[in-house]
């Protein structure tokens, strides 16, 4: 697995990036990720009744975490995961999954589904910091990854992070009490980082 980390966008540079001809390609890749999370933050603001600068504003100057997933193929693939079960610790996931080979799995109705790849789609995960902002009406989906006895896969996440310092408040409606208490990002990922993978919902931890 390779992991980046992308600087929030006005800050970003070319020297961030690695060497030609990748550096532009990826450059261009992080921007345009980051313009159409941007997007769909807008329209989630939107939906829960908020203004469409609400998320943004509130998840302050944010990085973009690229992890790029390469997952060999396994002898053995029920014996072990690719990715044990998670959510992603962060507000909103861009997944641009291996056109062919499946492996991503969404835990829905009380079971793993397959979400079969699709060459011309990216898959939008919702993250924990969006379940905290909207009070729990956007979920953070548990999803993992399994392997593949013949084929090689890789997968490329963009993670949309809040700044560290960014309080999380969840935004009640109608005189709803909030779900999970304030806290700082950074309490949150060092809590999430503290614990296994595939504990409980790490958010579990900050209801009020
Ligand atoms: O490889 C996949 O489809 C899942 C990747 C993922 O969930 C992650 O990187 O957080
Ligand atoms: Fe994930």
């Amino acid at each position: 697995m390779l992991r980046g980390i992308c600087p929030p966008a006005r800050q970003m540079s070319s020297r961030d990036f690695p060497r030609e001809p990748a550096r532009d390609v990826v450059s261009t890749y992080c921007k345009e990720v980051r313009a159409l999370g941007f997007r769909l933050l807008e329209a989630i603001s939107e939906s829960l009744e908020l203004q469409g600068d609400y998320i943004e504003k509130m998840l302050g100057d944010q990085e973009q975490h690229m992890a790029i997933n390469y997952y060999p193929p396994c002898p053995q693939p029920d014996l072990t995961y690719g990715l044990p079960a998670h959510t992603d610790p962060n507000a909103l996931t861009i997944l641009l999954q291996d056109g062919e080979v499946s492996g991503l799995q969404v835990f829905k109705d009380d079971k793993w589904m397959s979400v079969n790849p699709h060459p011309d789609a990216f898959v939008i995960n919702i993250g924990d910091q969006l379940q905290a902002l909207s009070n729990g009406r956007y979920k953070s989906v548990w999803h993992r990854a399994v392997v593949n006895s013949g084929k090689e896969r890789i997968s490329v996440a963009s993670f949309l992070c809040p700044a560290n310092c960014a309080t999380i408040i969840p935004a009640t409606q109608n005189g709803s009490s909030a779900i999970y208490r304030n806290f700082t990002y950074q309490e949150y990922y060092k809590k999430f980082w503290s614990r296994n993978l595939d504990q409980e919902h790490c958010l579990e931890l900050f209801k009020n």
